[in-house]
């Protein structure tokens, strides 16, 4: 490999003798020894080692998020891979496009900044527990580590590191592909598949011209949304963290899952489509929010049904357990598993939206869709919390506008005028 060749050639013979003595050393020195003198040993080379290595680990915090300096570096390298690695991976992207690459573990490319040469590796570790599996372990731990001589220690660590991280973000907008994400049950978050959410790539077509509803909400809803993701300075100065929650209630099939998918186009965000039934307690919930991206909107549909927020229901089931408590061991088990089932409280859920958790992480929305606003604990949807309460229902003229263009392309007809008194403005 090119690095490795580069380097030993300006180590040229110290290292070499160096490790013939090790190894000669290691042959003939009493056991006992060898401890003591590996120490010694350790502190020359790291004397005569002449360059500069910088870890990049995939997750901070004991594995709670995802590093954002990774993802630079990952699509930083993704163009220079390209070009000079030899071993690549390949990710499928959509409409069948050439597949996006990426250099493969263990491999080394070569880069260059202001005539300085530095080499960047992808590295998985070890595993520290051995077994027989056709699955990764769960200790493993992936990362990214860049090699520079020691003179340019600063250079590096001044320039050419922010450099990586604005080209990285530059690049990855640029190639950015919207997704739409689910989250996976607790037990698949270790293990193979280790992830929190799965994720397929995010197409739906609704945009706001498409939406039919009142003009003048519709136009109101825009300007909110453009407003917010302009916000960034606004939201430091009032020293709020950067998130906006809406409400989306009405009847069912009035465009509330439409108009989640109208904002997300708009905007060009992710979208998290977060199933609370499958979340067991609140600290699971916490993760998972945590686990989410910036310019994303983090979907809670059908709040009401999702879970017991108000307390109640669990204080019913709790009553109606004692009623009729079954006397079979195996109807009990399975009982106290669904009982299980959800531990996630309106307090925790208030708490990953505004409380202190919520400051993790900027640019999102979290929107709750309901067909019944009123079962909802006021709590949970007052303003500022839920900032834009918006009502999507039946069809008024200005809707029925939208659906004459959308489905016949007509913009007017002579029926027109009677439609709109028959509708009303709105209904
Ligand atoms: N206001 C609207 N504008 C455009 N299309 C709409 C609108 N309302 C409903 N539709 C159409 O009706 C279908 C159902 O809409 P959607 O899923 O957005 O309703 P919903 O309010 O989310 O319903 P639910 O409460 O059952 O989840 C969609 O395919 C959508 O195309
Ligand atoms: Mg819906």
């Amino acid at each position: 490999m090119a690095m490795v060749g580069e380097m030993w050639s300006h180590l040229g013979s110290t290292m070499g003798t160096l490790m013939l003595v090790y190894t000669v050393f290691k042959q003939f020195f009493p056991h006992h020894l060898q401890a003591s003198f590996e120490k010694y040993f350790n502190r020359i080379v790291r004397f005569a080692y002449p360059y500069v290595e910088i870890t990049f680990d995939e997750f901070t915090g004991e594995r709670m998020k995802r590093s954002e300096a990774y993802s630079r570096i990952k699509s930083y390298l993704s163009d220079k891979s390209t070009a000079s690695a030899k071993r690549l991976k390949a990710d499928v992207v959509k409409d069948s496009q050439s597949p996006v690459l990426s250099m493969d573990y263990n491999e080394e490319i070569t880069d260059e900044f202001q005539g300085v040469k530095v080499w960047w590796s992808a590295n998985k570790t070890r595993p520290t527990t051995q077994r027989i599996s056709w699955y990764p372990n769960d200790d493993e731990k992936k990362y990214y580590r860049l090699t520079v001589h020691k003179r340019h220690r600063e250079l590096i660590t001044q320039s050419y590191i922010s450099h990586v991280m604005m080209e990285g973000k530059e690049i990855a907008t640029k190639k950015r592909q919207r997704k739409l994400y689910s989250n996976n049950p607790s037990q698949n978050w270790y293990g193979y598949r280790r992830s929190k959410w799965s994720n397929v790539l995010f197409e739906h077509p609704a945009t706001f011209d498409t939406l039919a509803m009142d003009a003048k909400l519709k136009e109101e809803i825009k300007n909110d949304l453009i407003k917010f993701s302009k916000g960034k300075d606004y939201y430091a100065r009032i020293g709020k963290a950067w998130k906006r929650g809406y409400l989306l209630y009405g009847p069912p099939g009035t465009g509330k899952s439409s108009m989640i998918a109208a904002m997300a186009n708009l905007l060009d965000y992710d979208v998290y489509d977060l199933e609370l039934t499958a979340v067991k307690e609140n600290t699971e919930l916490r993760r998972l929010l945590l686990d989410t991206s910036s310019k994303s909107i983090i979907v809670i549909e059908d709040i009401d049904c999702s879970i017991d927020l108000t307390g109640q229901r669990e204080k019913k089931t709790e009553k109606d357990g004692n009623e009729d408590e079954p006397s079979d061991p195996v109807t009990k088990r399975v009982k106290e598993e669904e009982k299980k089932e959800s531990k996630v409280t309106l307090s925790g859920l208030l708490n990953c939206i505004d409380g202190l958790w919520s400051s993790c992480g900027g640019e999102r929305i979290i929107v709750f869709t309901t067909n019944y606003v009123e079962k909802l604990d006021p709590a949970l949807i007052r303003r500022g919390r839920m900032d834009k309460h918006i009502e999507l229902s039946y069809c008024c003229f200005d809707a029925f506008k939208v659906f004459a263009k959308n489905y016949l392309e007509i913009d007017s007809h002579s029926l027109f005028g009677e439609i709109e008194s028959l509708l009303g403005k709105r209904i």
